[in-house]
């Protein structure tokens, strides 16, 4: 059989709410295997999407295909090849570790015996079977939440924000789980507004208003970014940060620490020069892109505090 060319592919995805467009338009390419990512602030639209892609909300306008399959009229057969893990702890936090593994083991019909046994040991469940599932720690709870959602060995992993609860130690883990799933051709997409999460991805979106403003390698996004980013340090960063906002080829400038993160427009092919004008006190030194700076530029610095 012919493998599709892409696991998710949309066109003109588009979901209204009343007068609200929640997603706007959006074409995706997902190719198998690979973790996408959808980066974006809340409220831009990341579960909506979700929502529909997984088959529980319908789109107002546009297309989807699914592992091959038109995604209207197929929803009820695409749901046994595709995990989804919501936003909130959706498991029972009055059954055990080991109850709610195997109700959703009986839900998705798996024969397989041993599975509950090998996801307790692949997540490092089994000293928690026997707890009750509410009272684990937050990472505790994302895996057990990840191991029931690829209990019947989804193609697609659709995951909402998979890792708000968590701190970064934990965090990091369980993107070894996913580097993991992702080498055994489990294809992943997952909305995040976290930057470091971002930058782990394979492929990202930025999403602002339902939009999609720019899509890439984390590392192509930095290199086509648009900008020119400048360090400034010495006294008066505060005040200095205020003249410099004003100016209308400073996409943005924020504080970090002693020194102000500047973003110059590419349109100034001097940017050193260009900004001593106003920083004459200043010291001053180009650096490297980070995938932040990417998301202030091509949501034009309106998500900078
Ligand atoms: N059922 C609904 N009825 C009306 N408006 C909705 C509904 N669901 C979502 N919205 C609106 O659509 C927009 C996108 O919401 P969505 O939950 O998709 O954003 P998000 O990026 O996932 O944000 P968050 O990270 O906060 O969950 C928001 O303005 C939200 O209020």
């Amino acid at each position: 059989m012919k493998q599709p060319a892409y696991v998710i592919e949309t066109q003109g995805l588009t979901r209204r709410f009343g007068d609200l467009v929640a997603v706007d338009q959006l074409d995706l390419q997902v190719t198998k295997g690979s973790i996408y990512g959808f980066l974006g602030p809340n409220g831009c639209g990341k579960s909506t999407l979700i929502r529909m892609l997984t088959g529980l909300l319908t789109p107002s306008a546009g297309k989807a295909t699914i592992l091959g399959l038109p995604l209207q009229g197929n929803e009820e057969s695409l749901k046994s090849r595709i995990g989804y893990m919501t936003q909130k702890f959706s498991l029972y936090d009055n059954l055990t570790v080991l109850e709610n593994m195997r109700f959703v083991a009986a839900i998705y019909s798996v024969k397989d015996k041993t599975r509950v046994a090998s996801l307790l040991e692949q997540y490092g469940l089994e000293p928690q079977q026997k707890q009750l599932a509410g009272t684990m720690s937050g990472g505790q709870k994302q895996r057990l939440a990840l191991a029931c959602a690829t209990m019947h060995r989804p193609e697609l992993l659709f995951l909402d924000e998979p890792t708000s609860a968590v701190d970064p130690q934990n965090r990091r883990d369980f993107w070894e789980h996913l580097f993991d799933l992702s080498d055994s051709g489990t294809t992943i997409l997952v909305s995040t507004h976290y930057m470091d999460e971002a930058e782990r991805c394979h492929q990202l979106a930025i999403l602002e208003n339902g939009i999609k403003r720019a899509n890439g390698t984390p590392r192509e996004l930095m290199q086509s970014m648009g900008a020119t980013v400048i360090e400034v340090s010495g006294d008066n960063i505060r005040e200095l940060k205020q003249k410099l906002t004003a100016v209308d080829a400073v996409i943005s400038a924020s504080q970090s620490g002693t020194r102000l993160r500047v973003l110059v427009n590419e349109s100034i092919t001097e940017p050193l020069q260009f900004l001593s004008t106003v920083c004459d006190q200043h010291q001053l030194e180009i650096v490297r892109p980070s995938l932040e700076d990417v998301f202030v530029t091509s949501t034009g610095g309106r998500h900078v505090g």
